[in-house]
């Protein structure tokens, strides 16, 4: 069976400046892990280039199997609606309901197009899974109230909610409790992997708060200037090897440089 996602020699430059220097990675169906690397080493990019939000100059991406590098149109549309994205930034509508956000989350689908996604024209079967969506993260009576009365950490249940009313297969979250405090980030994060195990998703999260990183995810995927440097259970990594990966030294540890999930 083809993995949810493989990344093979992932390359991309914004001018002069080379951000991704061949990263590869592979996540199988249903299994998650969490991202990390410091400020700048290419993370979000990368996140961006698996569904072609950027474009990337060589290397491939496959989503279930399907090289996006190559596809436009309606196929890229297509593998689109597999990948659901929560961000640090909610991005939800402020001064629509929290109900229409999470329609809106129906707009890649088939017969899902604009008109189908407003609240007012939405069929009956839309308004009943964008309200289920809104039940799975625990905001159902928040359904009529404007988005921007919500707290932070409602706001990124909300994009949650929407996520899931794309019906994906795969989850990537990019740093989805930066915004938040501890406590609201704990509980989106909870309730995040939870859900992606209920619904038997693949995640892929970036994190920057290292406990919380060795708590959640199963295995850690950490990125330095641009490359995978680790890549393993989340059990045989040692504390110092994580710390390495923010240090300038250049240095992110003998022990786990290259160091791979499948060795
Ligand atoms: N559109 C762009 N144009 C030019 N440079 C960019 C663009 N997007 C990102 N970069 C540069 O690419 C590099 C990697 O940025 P990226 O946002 O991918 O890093 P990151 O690891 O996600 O960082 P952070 O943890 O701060 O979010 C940075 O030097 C950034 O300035």
């Amino acid at each position: 069976m083809a993995a949810a996602l493989e990344v093979k020699g992932l390359k991309k430059s914004f001018g002069d400046v080379t951000v991704l220097r061949g990263v590869d990675f592979t996540l199988a169906k249903g299994e998650g892990a969490v991202l990390l690397g410091a400020n700048g080493c290419g993370k979000s990019t990368m996140l961006r280039c698996l569904n072609r939000l950027t474009s990337f100059e060589s290397g491939t991406v496959r989503v279930h199997g399907t090289d996006v590098s190559t596809l436009a149109g309606a196929k890229l549309k297509i593998v689109r609606r597999e990948l659901g994205y929560v961000f640090q930034q909610f991005n939800l509508i402020g001064n629509v309901s929290v109900f229409q956000n999470v329609l809106f989350g129906a707009l890649g689908h088939p017969g899902g197009g604009l008109i189908n996604s407003l609240s007012a024209f939405a069929p009956q079967a839309e308004r009943d899974r964008a309200m289920h969506c809104l039940e799975r993260v625990g905001l159902a009576d928040k359904a009529p109230f404007r988005a921007h009365a919500l707290s932070g950490g409602q706001q990124q249940r909300v994009a949650i909610a929407r996520m899931l009313m794309q019906s994906p297969t795969i989850v990537i979250a990019d740093e989805p409790i930066a915004s938040l405090d501890p406590k609201a980030g704990r509980e989106v994060l909870e309730l995040l992997f939870r859900i992606v195990s209920e619904e038997r998703l693949t995640v892929l999260c970036t994190l920057h708060q290292l406990d919380l990183a060795r708590e959640f995810g199963p295995r850690i995927i950490g990125m330095k200037d641009g490359r995978v440097v680790i890549d393993a259970a989340t059990d045989s990594i040692h504390i110092s090897e994580l710390e390495g990966l923010y240090r300038a030294d250049g240095a992110t540890s003998a022990a786990s440089a290259s160091r791979h999930a499948a060795e």
